[in-house]
């Protein structure tokens, strides 16, 4: 298993690191299967597996439910998962339970927090007392009704300073890697550029250390729309829908089950004989 110390090399050695998001043990077998370096349970699971409208009704329990289905689908894979909203806002000891129990309780081997400011003071508590952090900078979905939309982020030179600032912070604060979502490319660059850990890009261009798409849209599979960003490798809503109507169609018709699928009783003989057909 690739831990914190090998992601800083790949980033010295110039190999792309690849991050892809899982949320039960299928998915986490597919990504580690695949050669992901890294698998993220992310709070997308609200949208993408939980049907909510974004990620802020999603809960502790949740991510800890999620978590230790990854665990058991990818047991050779470094994985993070996402604080959910507003659990890492409060109290530093708040912060410190919340990661306890995705660590000890879940087996996540990192967390990962979205935003900067006061977020900078948890993020150092944190790995001083041993939690492997993940940075989340950009668009960070969690404060969607702050920011007013799923909008590109950084793109003025305020922004711009506000998030390279953040990242530093960031970076001196203890996190092993940052995500970043939703920027421009010479953003992603410049970022990349400065940090010494990991910078893995969502939206933020060619030059960032490492990637992270969201597994269900890279397979079209649940959402139907899915950003610009995204390249999708295969159309699952397609084929599960094809397979849905034809299991319709086969029962409406009678034609399913066949012969092959049902049971019989053992003959008279056997039970006389007592043997087993
Ligand atoms: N399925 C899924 N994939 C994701 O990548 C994802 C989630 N869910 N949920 C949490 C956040 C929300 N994300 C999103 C959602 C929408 C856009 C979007 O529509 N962006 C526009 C650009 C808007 C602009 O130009 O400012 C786009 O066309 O990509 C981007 C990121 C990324 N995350
Ligand atoms: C999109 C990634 C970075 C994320 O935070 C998530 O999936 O929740
Ligand atoms: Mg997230």
């Amino acid at each position: 298993m690739k831990t914190t110390a090998a992601f800083k090399q790949m980033k010295e050695k110039k190999e792309p690191i690849v991050m892809l998001t899982a949320y039960d043990a299928p998915s986490a077998a597919a990504a580690e299967g695949g050669g992901a370096d890294v698998i993220l349970v992310g709070d997308s699971l609200g949208m993408v597996v939980l049907g909510y409208e974004s990620t802020v009704p999603v809960t502790m329990d949740d991510m800890v439910h999620h978590t230790k289905a990854v665990r058991r689908g990818a047991k050779d894979t470094f994985v993070i998962t996402d604080m959910p909203f507003m659990t890492y806002h409060g109290d530093i000891s708040e912060t410190i339970s919340h990661a306890r129990r995705l660590m000890q309780e879940a087996s996540a081997h990192a967390v990962k927090l979205e935003g900067g400011g006061e977020v900078i003071d948890h993020i150092a508590r944190l790995v001083s007392g041993g939690v492997p952090v993940a940075a989340h900078l950009g668009l960070t979905p969690q404060s969607v009704g702050v920011l007013g939309g799923y909008k590109v982020q950084g793109k003025d030179k305020a922004e711009r300073e506000a998030l390279l600032t953040d990242a530093a912070r960031a970076e001196k604060a203890g996190a092993s890697m940052l995500v970043v979502e939703l920027i421009p490319e010479s953003l992603g660059k410049e970022l990349a550029n400065m940090l010494t850990i990991p910078v893995i890009g969502i939206g933020a261009g060619r030059y960032t250390d490492g990637q992270v798409l969201v597994y269900h849209d890279i397979l079209r599979y649940g959402a139907a729309n899915v950003p610009k960003f995204v390249q999708v490798y295969a159309d699952l809503n397609e084929t599960i829908q094809t397979a849905v109507c034809s299991f319709t169609d086969d029962v409406k018709t009678g034609s399913f089950p066949a012969a092959e699928h049902v049971f019989q009783p053992l003959e008279p003989k056997d039970n006389e004989d007592g043997k087993h057909s």
